[in-house]
């Protein structure tokens, strides 16, 4: 069974930056789907490689099948972790419904850690954050924004309704973001 820990929030609310952190200093292995997604599409011999970037430069969801089974093969990977940091997944009801369907029965789901952050700040940080994306620029911001707004916020919703959402302002310094998601963490794995 593996621990997971489901990490959301829009484009540039901070879930790579602090998933770093809590994979060095809590023991969770960080899986960012769109990093794998990105991985994938680099892959000599991918039959995904032009559809991945498709969806990445048009800020759309790649379908499940591919994303669920490319987060899969790293847990696979790494089956002696104390848990798993799944950052940018599940983004809509395509993703959630092809989890349950192919992860049901091999997962605990603790708790779903929600980044929240105006989107104003959100989309000036990707501006400015030089890894040299594909998805870094006003066209693709703007379309990435509208997918979270339409279709990665009301998952949250669903999530929150059965009490799973524990939401830290990332519109602080990272330090203190850090801070209150390391008491997430400690009140999540007392019980
Ligand atoms: N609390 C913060 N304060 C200021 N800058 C931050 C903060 N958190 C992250 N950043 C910076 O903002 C940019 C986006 O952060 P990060 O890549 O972690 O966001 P993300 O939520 O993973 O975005 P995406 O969904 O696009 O992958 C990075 O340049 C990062 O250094
Ligand atoms: N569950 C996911 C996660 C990501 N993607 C694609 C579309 C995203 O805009 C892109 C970048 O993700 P990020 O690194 O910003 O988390 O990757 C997807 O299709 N499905
Ligand atoms: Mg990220």
């Amino acid at each position: 069974m593996y621990n997971v820990v489901f990490v959301l929030g829009p484009p540039g609310s901070g879930k790579g930056t602090i998933c770093s952190k809590i994979q060095q200093n809590l023991g969770y292995v960080h899986l960012s789907a769109g990093d794998l997604l990105r991985a994938e599409r680099e892959r000599a011999g991918s039959q995904f490689g032009a559809l991945i970037e498709n969806h990445i430069k048009n800020g759309s969801i790649v379908p499940v099948e591919i994303t669920c089974s490319l987060l899969e093969n790293a847990m696979i990977a790494s089956k002696d972790a104390n848990g798993f940091l799944i950052d940018g997944f599940p983004r809509n009801e395509d993703n959630l419904e092809g989890w349950k369907k192919q992860m049901g029965g091999k997962v605990n789901e603790q708790f779903v850690l929600f980044l929240s952050c105006p989107v104003d700040v959100c989309i000036d940080r990707c501006l400015h954050r030089g890894q040299g994306r594909t998805d870094d620029n006003v066209e693709s911001l703007k379309k990435r924004v509208e997918t979270y707004n339409q279709q990665t916020f009301p998952i949250i919703e669903l999530f929150e309704k059965v009490g799973m959402v524990r939401e830290v302002n990332s519109e602080r310094p990272v330090t203190e973001v850090y801070d209150d998601v390391v008491k997430v963490f400690a009140t999540a794995n007392q019980k």
